[in-house]
């Protein structure tokens, strides 16, 4: 970390791949006990690695490899504390999980502390990024200590999120250390260790003063005590963290406000009062959560599926049933073959324009081993309006997203409208040459509108996730890859629920929340096209670039048909026409598709 790797790496070191090559090395050098452990390390960070499985499963049936030989090689023992308490509190044996949460505890404030300790280094050690921040790189002496000290606080407060992630892992465990209290407290006092009990709630307290279950829990203990208890306060340890804490978050509040600062809050528990009014109203915005976020979507009874009317030519493959989930359809038909020529030579043409201009489509930002493209409904308007597409596949494309909008509402919202917040065709391409180790997948396991945590099947419903999301829709346009599968897990997202093969004209459905984890498996030959569109009942989230897209279009059609009707129009080329100007303006915008993935 200290050598500042590239992403890339830094990313593959975070999938622990490095692990695998260990597990083959040892493998060949007959050191069967660490390539288990190198194997073991390596899968429990990529559950989902087909080839890892079996290599598993050949391990276990080893006869020189004991069941000890799975260990874990690289994530502290808190973390396992963390596993074991869990297991335990599930399995209602609370009183041999309060040891190990109370471990797991401890080790996270040790891991904070030790993180906070590395955030003091020398200022050469900040990268550049840094400098963007908008204290300034220039100045004098003051402005260099408060330059460096913000970078100071910063990543002090980032130490929050890289303690509650879990080794291999992408998210942290949202509000992971009023979570642990929360279950302390509950673990105390069903077995009776009412002033742990109490010491616990009111560190829970500490962060959210007025949480009504813990309010309620200390009343209950109280009474349960009997005689009031004097010295009985929340833990210490919380008590220093919070004020800390706190103190951090006031100056970068103020640094924010006053000296242009960026700082993101990695905490839900942060009072309102402290954060500057000017700071609100934006961060409010950020955060907005809508009354239905509470209400996940109900199951609808099979026999309602019945009555749906699909567009012609249309059919249901696969319902929620057949699929093992709730609100998931797989439909066939929605497109021709030829159509699915026409966006896939659409999303080839659009390519081979980055490519002319110097874009080779970038890697994936899920793995390394694939490019990524992707092409938004204006991009795709401008580009035809440049000449750089052919204007059919732009159009195409818009009228085919109205035709899953359409087909979805019908299907899964007939009662309430729904509309496009985000339409974008994405193709992945396995890079030839870089198959032959591939163990991650093409897109992890995630779900659309909510931050997925596996270790407790709880999906959080805030950014980064996009909370405005209600439907998900991928309508696929070839076969003619190798992998690729898309795939629903339970929400441990390990256990595949049910899994479907991308094809011309098919479209998979389903409700964005935490009651469908889904992902791809890696492509390993080919390219692999799909159009990929979220749906959402916020019609302050509808796509706005949709519209412009589609007046954008309808400009160039009557331009095309004012030239048909003059024919002795000067033939003459377009530049300095006021639509070529309107294409740049448009394309010097912030790419979204990055923003949207
Ligand atoms: O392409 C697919 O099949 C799934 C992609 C996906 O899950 C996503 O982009 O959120
Ligand atoms: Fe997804």
């Amino acid at each position: 970390e200290r050598l500042r790797v590239g992403s890339t790496l830094r990313d593959a070191f975070r999938r622990r791949e490095p692990y695998n090559y260990l597990q083959r090395a040892y493998y060949q050098l007959k050191k069967l006990d660490l390539a288990a452990a190198a194997a073991h390390t390596f899968f429990v960070a990529n559950p989902m690695h087909l080839q890892m499985r079996e290599d598993m499963a050949k391990y276990r049936r080893m006869s020189g490899v004991q069941p000890q030989s799975f260990r874990d090689l690289e994530t502290p023992p808190h973390w396992a504390a963390y596993d074991t308490g869990l297991e335990l509190l599930e399995r209602q044996e609370a009183g041999l999980a309060l040891p190990r949460l109370e471990e797991a505890l401890q080790g996270s404030l040790a891991q904070m502390e030790s993180c906070r300790a590395d955030c003091q280094g020398p200022e050469e050690q900040e990268g550049a990024e840094e400098e963007e921040d908008g204290a300034g790189s220039q100045g004098g002496l003051y402005e260099a200590i408060a330059r460096h000290w913000i970078q100071v606080l910063q990543c002090r407060q980032r130490c929050v999120g890289e303690t509650a992630t879990r080794p291999g892992r992408s998210f942290p465990v949202p509000d992971f250390l009023p979570s642990q209290l929360r279950r302390l407290h509950e673990a105390h006092a069903q077995v009776g260790n009412l002033s742990q009990a109490i010491e616990n709630v009111l560190s829970v307290l500490l962060f959210y003063p007025d949480d009504e279950a813990a309010k309620r829990a200390l009343n209950q203990y109280q009474v349960q005590l009997g005689e009031p208890r004097p010295g009985l306060g929340p833990r210490e340890d919380i008590q220093r963290f919070i004020l800390r804490s706190l103190g951090e978050k006031r100056q970068l509040y103020y640094a924010m406000e006053h000296l242009g600062a960026s700082f993101k809050d990695p905490d839900p528990w942060t009072p309102a009062a402290l954060i500057p009014e000017a700071l609100r109203e934006k961060l409010r915005e950020d955060q907005e959560k809508r009354p239905w976020d509470h209400e996940p979507p109900k199951p609808k009874p099979l026999t309602y599926w019945k009555d749906v009317l699909l567009l012609e030519g249309v059919t249901l493959t696969q319902d929620s049933r057949q699929l093992n989930g709730s609100e998931r359809a797989v439909l066939d038909g929605l497109l021709t073959p030829a159509e699915c020529g026409v966006l896939l030579q659409l999303a080839k043409d659009a390519a081979g324009a980055g490519a002319r201009s110097g874009y080779r489509g970038r890697r994936s930002p899920h793995t390394p081993h694939e490019r990524f493209e992707g092409l938004t409904v204006l991009k795709a308007a401008q580009l035809a309006r440049a000449g750089t597409v052919g204007s059919q596949g732009a159009k195409l494309l818009l009228e085919v997203s109205e035709r899953v909008r359409t087909l979805t509402q019908a299907y899964f919202s007939p009662e309430r409208p729904l509309h496009l917040s985000f339409t974008h065709l994405v193709c992945r391409s396995a890079i030839e040459g870089e198959q032959e180790q591939r163990m991650d997948l093409s897109h992890p396991v995630h779900a659309d509108n909510c931050v997925l945590d596996p270790d407790t099947g709880e999906c959080w419903r805030e950014p980064p996730a996009y909370t405005y999301r209600d439907y998900s829709g991928l309508l696929y346009l070839n076969d003619d890859f190798q992998g690729g599968d898309l795939f629903f897990t339970e929400p441990n997202a390990l256990t595949v629920t049910a899994r479907v093969r991308p094809r011309c004209g098919r479209l998979v459905a389903f409700s964005s929340g935490g009651e469908n984890p889904h992902g791809v498996w890696a492509v390993t030959r080919g390219r692999r096209c799909a159009l990929a569109l979220w749906h959402t009942w916020a019609p302050e989230h509808r796509e706005q670039e949709w519209i412009e897209a589609k007046e954008l279009l309808q400009e160039s059609e009557e331009e095309e048909e004012e030239e048909e009707e003059m024919p002795s129009k000067d033939p003459s080329p377009e530049p300095p026409s006021r639509r070529h100007q309107r294409v740049q303006d448009k394309a010097g915008k912030a790419p979204r598709v990055q923003e949207e993935l």
